[in-house]
């Protein structure tokens, strides 16, 4: 952020709702993270594939986090208020109560995950049409995109859920209303998952040909007819009502959300580079690639003009930096795959143990126990006969195919720690060599990528970072902010109260290289 020119005591509120945590971060002017809370959030999974959450708890979360960093502070410095979160679909009555996304009737879990894989039918039914609009997807709607979920609720929940609805949120967009009372949706949500165009909106035949006319003949009120660019101040600020919850006074600013990975990539593609000797430095911003590495991972390159990427996400216009376009390739299990892998595996109780007696993560255990059993040998050796496919949970990018399923070969009878070790490395590999397939598929249409920024809870682990660089060949920039995310939401509070004019100015060339 800007600093010098600009009184002290500015404050600023992030938040940032991942997929398994909600997070808030108390910001100055400078971009320095002062406080930091996070709380862990409900998830469900009543049937395979079937995911779910709910809009009440998260609220909730937002408003402990929220109040834990301000504590101590003078609310009277702090100006704005900026979310950040998944891309989950929240479903709400017409007086705002939520709707049941599930056949059990519960209308607590009202949100239907963006990992959520039950709307495969209606998805291959949607690309099917081959209707214009899925040019800007990549080609292929994917399975976590909102039409095909709307459509699932219409045939599958017709009385308890569509006919009640009053209300499509984007999680993000769900947040600033809550925040404020306002029903605008951002331009980041709705173009990159509800088809909506920057510059030509809502195309009335593409609902019409997937079976959701509905919404065309009440002019898109249920999904959002007032669209506003990430940043934008929202009504009259924060409510009474929610400021009471979240512990904050009424009527700051409150700004238009991003999903959570574009808050990331805002948060670190403009990094100030200067003096680290990087290729990057004297190259365009669009030479750099944000890898937002989570539950998922999302790879977000930019470009001047459209590039049509095959089975990669986009291009969007404006969904990310102001005036430019965006593609957005993605792993919708990398994190969440990790975990998986470690977890179910025979020797992960032996390694918690030693991990706890040493008072480390099992990731930071498990990088020291390959740096001992890798003897003189570079690391990647210790995987020449093991190998994973992490597709898991489908291919986002770029084989944007919600079929495929993971594979390990090279299995023994043996399921020491040793052996955890060395399957956890080839799955942090497979990985890797996913975000260099992607980055393939983008050079491959158009794109000349030479530089990757991560950032997310995966950007913590040095192994995951080295495989990343040493899987693709290219530098690997990591910001001296680790909640690089949360500093994006912040700015989007700053830019609404008009202490940055765009959320640009606020992101670009304001970083620094750890
Ligand atoms: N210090 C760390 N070392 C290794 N992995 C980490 C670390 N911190 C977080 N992770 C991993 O990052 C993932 C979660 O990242 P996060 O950005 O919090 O996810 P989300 O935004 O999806 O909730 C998890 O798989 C977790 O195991
Ligand atoms: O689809 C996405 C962004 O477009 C993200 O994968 C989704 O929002 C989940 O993010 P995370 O892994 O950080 O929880």
């Amino acid at each position: 952020m800007p600093g010098g020119d600009q009184e002290p005591g500015r404050y600023y509120v992030g938040v940032d709702v991942g997929t398994g945590s909600v997070r808030a971060a108390l910001v100055d002017q400078r971009g320095s993270l002062l406080a930091f809370a996070d709380q862990a959030i409900n998830k469900w999974e009543p049937q395979f594939n079937h995911h779910e959450q709910s809009s009440e708890d998260i609220w909730a979360a937002c408003c402990t986090v929220t109040k834990k960093v301000v504590q101590g502070i003078d609310l009277n410095q702090i100006r704005g208020l900026g979310f950040d979160a998944t891309c989950s679909l929240v479903v709400l009555d017409k007086q705002f109560r939520p709707l049941p996304v599930n056949h059990e009737g519960d209308s607590h879990r009202n949100i239907i995950m963006w990992l959520d894989h039950r709307a495969v039918s209606q998805v291959h039914r949607i690309n099917n049409t081959k209707h214009s609009v899925l040019q800007y997807v990549g080609g292929v709607m994917s399975v976590e995109m909102q039409a095909p979920k709307l459509l699932w609720l219409k045939e599958n929940l017709r009385e308890t859920c569509w006919d009640k609805a009053g209300h499509f949120f984007d999680l993000p967009d769900f947040l600033s209303w809550k925040a404020t009372g306002v029903t605008a949706r951002s331009l980041c949500s709705l173009v990159c998952k509800w088809t909506y165009s920057a510059e030509k909106g809502w195309d009335d035949s593409f609902w019409k040909m997937i079976g959701l006319e509905d919404f065309v003949s009440d002019n898109y009120s249920k999904i959002g007819n007032q669209v506003l660019p990430p940043g934008a101040s929202l009504g009259n600020g924060l409510t009474p009502e929610a400021a009471k919850d979240l512990g904050l006074p009424a009527g700051i600013a409150v700004a238009a959300s991003l999903i959570d990975a574009h808050a990331g990539g805002l948060g670190v593609i403009g990094t100030d580079v200067r003096g680290h000797g990087l290729t990057c430095e004297g190259q365009p911003v669009t030479s750099r690639l944000a890898v937002i590495c989570g539950t998922s991972s999302c790879h977000m390159g930019i470009s001047k003009d459209p590039i049509f990427v095959p089975g990669v996400w986009g291009p969007y216009f404006s969904a990310m930096v102001p005036g430019f376009w965006l593609n957005e390739g993605g792993q919708s299990v990398t994190g969440k795959l990790i975990d998986h892998m470690v977890k179910g595996h025979a020797a992960f109780p032996e390694l918690q143990a030693k991990a706890t007696a040493r008072c480390q993560s099992i990731y930071a255990y498990l990088n020291s126990h390959l740096d001992l059993i890798k003897k003189a040998q570079p690391v990647g050796f210790l995987t020449v006969d093991l190998h994973v496919w992490p597709d898991f949970h489908g291919n986002r990018s770029p084989l944007a195919d919600l079929t495929l399923k993971g594979m390990v070969t090279g299995l023994k009878l043996s399921q020491d720690l040793d052996d955890l070790a060395i399957l956890y490395l080839a799955t942090v590999q497979a990985i890797a060599f996913g975000t260099r397939f992607i980055i393939e598929a983008m050079e491959a249409a158009g794109h000349s990528i030479s530089t990757l920024f991560l950032c997310g809870g995966l950007s913590k682990n040095p192994l995951f970072v080295q495989m990343h660089a040493d899987i693709t060949g290219m530098p690997v920039v990591l910001s001296q902010e680790v909640e690089s995310v949360l500093v994006g939401a912040a700015i989007l509070g700053a830019c609404a109260l008009g202490d940055f004019t765009s959320v640009q100015m606020g992101r670009l060339g304001h970083r620094e290289v750890k």
